[in-house]
């Protein structure tokens, strides 16, 4: 038999790659949210953008965040392996090889990483490797498995996006950056506890000390009403120092009651397992909320920049 022939055949007999198993080590669904949050920092940003340099910072933001997601899931196949919720992701199923996720996860840093430096700055990608670095080392190989205020801290990686996207723009921090970091920042506690309230199980099975493991389900909803109520001024910072206005500000008041209504909701109902549905509502909500809230920022400037004339 010849070598070409060898060739093919050893293809035809190779499992299928299966693409869409590559796509979810990115974790896909976070990472929309996550650019969504950064191209809006780029859309208020003061300054202007090529539209093609802005598409290659979001861009730069999108496989950083896969990067991130898919070293996280390569160092976290034991315990995703023990959850009913990631029991079939490509790494605990077998159906990627850890040492294909852990080199796509690197590389797709390093490239990120890279293509923000040469496409904006240095501002942004430094900020781009703190949020890797963030997420992978403090979140996932430090916190995660020592202390139920991991995503207190870890979430810190998440709040990164629109600070990167507005350093894009203009090659700085500033304070309206760092309350959109501080909004995401204290919006993670009640995202996160949310769903581990309904996925405790999970959590328990893992022994990953999550809060409700650690210390239950009443502290857990107690501390998920203090952060949406810190929550509701920092969500008005950005009206209240004149980015924009209050189009912006009505939306951010309402969605943030509504937030805290979730979360009373939550604290009112049951502590076992009745209780799933207001958290699996909260949890929904949660996506709702920062989505709308973030989609609400361009909106209002352009509606002032309109009235401006
Ligand atoms: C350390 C901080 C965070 C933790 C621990 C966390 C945790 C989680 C978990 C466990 C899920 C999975 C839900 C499921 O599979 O049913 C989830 C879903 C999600 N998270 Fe977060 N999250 C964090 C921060 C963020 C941030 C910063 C964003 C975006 C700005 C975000 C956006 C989302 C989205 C869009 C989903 C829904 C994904 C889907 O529909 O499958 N999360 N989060
Ligand atoms: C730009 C950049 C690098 C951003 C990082 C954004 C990012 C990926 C933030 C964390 C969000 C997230 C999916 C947490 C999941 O926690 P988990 O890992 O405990 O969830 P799991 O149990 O579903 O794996």
């Amino acid at each position: 038999m010849s070598d070409t022939t060898q060739i093919l055949r050893a293809f035809d007999e190779a499992p299928p790659t299966r693409v869409r198993d590559y796509v979810d080590l990115l974790k896909p669904r976070v990472m929309s949210l996550v650019v969504f949050t950064g191209l809006v920092g780029v859309m208020i940003a003061p300054g202007h953008l090529h539209p093609f340099t802005a598409a290659l910072a979001v861009l730069a933001i999108a496989l950083g965040s896969g990067a991130a997601g898919c070293i996280n899931m390569w160092y976290e196949r034991d315990l995703d392996a023990l959850m009913a919720r990631t029991a079939n992701r490509p790494l605990p199923a077998g159906r990627v090889a850890p040492d294909d996720a852990l080199g796509l996860g690197v590389l797709l840093s390093i490239f990120s990483v890279l293509l923000m430096a040469v496409s904006t700055n240095f501002v942004a990608a430094g900020l781009l490797t703190a949020a890797i670095l963030f997420y992978v080392f403090i979140y996932t190989v430090w916190l995660k498995r020592r202390t139920p205020q991991n995503i207190v801290i870890g979430g810190a990686a998440g709040a990164f996006p629109p600070m990167i996207g507005w350093a894009a723009v203009t090659g700085d921090v500033s304070l309206i950056s760092i309350a959109l970091f501080g909004l995401i920042f204290l919006w993670t506690p009640p995202h996160f506890w949310a769903l581990a309230l309904y996925r405790s199980d999970d959590y328990r099975r893992a022994g990953v000390p999550m809060l409700p493991v650690v210390a239950g389900p009443r502290e857990t909803k107690r501390q998920m009403l203090i952060y949406t109520f810190v929550l509701l001024p920092v969500a008005l910072v950005p009206t209240l120092m004149g980015a924009v206005g209050w189009l912006y500000g009505a939306v951010a008041l309402v969605l943030s009651l509504s937030f805290i209504g979730h979360a009373v909701t939550v604290w009112r109902a049951a502590d076992d397992a009745t209780g799933h549905g207001p958290a699996r509502r909260m949890f929904r909500f949660s996506l709702i909320y920062l989505a709308a809230l973030f989609a609400a920022l361009p909106v209002d400037q352009l509606v002032s920049r309109m009235l401006a004339g």
